[in-house]
């Protein structure tokens, strides 16, 4: 639903912040209570008698109470601008009054978003709005109709006794605005496992990288350019470590993000003691936190591979999954760094090429079958 009242924006009080700034503060979950603004009541002065219109001079309709809007911005990285928002408000309706004046319409209240903002209701958990695209706009919470005032009423089609009252109320209640990052292909790994330094080496984001682990404490977005000027969004995502889904390490908060990314590279160092338990342990930590997650295509990379010679590199292959193509590469030499591209855009725009996971159902009636 996109907002119609053009004319009144330029007035609209506006939540938004100074973008850049905001990216070293990463804010991806906002409670905030909100309220639209009530409908103003109609005026039914001189009226002499309650639907006898006719009987005393017009009086006009009530404004509509301010809406609530969010509207999405692209240079938002973050939530942060809001987190000293506890109340939004949007304004109430005008009442109407004498000589068929119409009372002014509440001022509503826009909230600028990040794309990939997902609007709440506390209570019931259900989602109310979501915001993808640039300059997009929902209104989250209407603002309350006016009443109608004895003007509504010559008309004899316009009879109904209940728009004779004063304006509505508008909504309200605690509501809860989620970021999920929007990218083609998120980075899973242990911390250290140089996610951030594929991340800069691939594309122009500048990322911190340094040789300890939770170096990356929010997630880092980067254009990954391709052949023919294609592009795809590639997301740095914080260090993944076993218990992550019980809150261990930086918690399972920033594994929201994983479940808009369609691709999911995971990166298991070269140096890695078991890269197939390594392997293992990452997508238990995804099933745990949303079992959907595995419904996503996988590819894996041995990151660090600088480290390896021929010879290791066939063992590692070998103690590998079968049914998720893998690539060795090196963020400092670049090697498979062309054929990594090749494989995530391929995996993009393939969606034959999905990782099929045998259903444990499945498994389970083998085993019945083989006994
Ligand atoms: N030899 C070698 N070292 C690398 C390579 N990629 C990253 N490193 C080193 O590995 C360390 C960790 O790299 P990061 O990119 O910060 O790792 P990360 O996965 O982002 O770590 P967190 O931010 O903790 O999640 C750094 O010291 C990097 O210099 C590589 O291709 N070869």
């Amino acid at each position: 639903m996109r907002f119609a009242f053009k004319k009144y924006r330029r007035k609209q009080p506006r939540l938004s912040g100074n973008n850049i700034m905001e990216r070293g503060n990463f804010v991806d979950y906002i409670r905030i209570y909100s309220k639209s603004g009530k409908g103003g009541a109609g005026s039914m002065h001189f009226m002499r008698t309650k639907f006898n219109a006719q009987a005393g001079p017009d009086g006009g309709d009530g404004g509509r109470g301010g809406h609530v809007i969010l509207r999405g911005n692209a240079q938002l990285w973050t939530l942060l601008h809001l987190r000293w928002y506890k109340n939004v408000i949007a304004e109430n309706g005008e009442n109407g009054s004498g000589d068929n004046c119409t009372g002014r319409f509440g001022k509503d209240v826009i909230i600028e978003v990040p794309l990939g903002t997902i609007a709440r209701d506390e209570e019931t958990g259900e989602v109310e709005a979501e915001i993808l695209e640039d300059g997009q706009e929902i209104i989250w919470m209407p603002g309350g109709q006016g009443g109608r005032g004895n003007a509504y009423f010559k008309s004899p089609t316009n009879q109904t006794p209940e728009y004779a009252q004063p304006g509505m109320p508008g909504l309200e209640g605690w509501k809860l605005l989620e970021l999920k990052v929007l990218a083609d292909v998120g980075l899973v790994g242990f911390p250290n496992a140089g996610k951030s330094t594929l991340l800069s080496s691939i594309t122009a984001a500048k990322p911190k990288i340094a040789n300890y682990a939770f170096t990356t404490l929010t997630p880092n977005l980067g254009m990954v350019p391709y052949r023919d000027e294609k592009s795809f969004i590639m997301a740095d995502l914080p260090g993944i470590i076993e218990g992550a889904h019980e809150g261990k390490g930086l918690g399972h908060r920033f594994l929201r993000h994983i479940e808009r990314n369609p691709v999911l590279l995971f990166l298991i160092p070269a140096d890695s003691a078991d890269h197939k338990k390594e392997f293992d342990i990452l997508l238990n930590e995804l099933e745990q936190y949303n079992p959907e997650l595995l419904d996503k295509q996988f590819l894996l990379a041995i990151s660090k591979s600088d480290m390896l010679d021929d010879e290791l590199k066939e063992a590692i292959s070998a103690e590998l999954p079968e049914n998720v193509p893998h690539v060795f590469i090196s963020s400092v030499t670049n090697q498979g760094l062309t054929e990594l591209k090749d494989m995530l855009w391929s995996a993009l725009t393939d969606v034959s090429n999905r990782t099929s996971w045998p259903d444990e159902e499945e498994e389970e009636d083998e085993e019945e079958n083989e006994a």
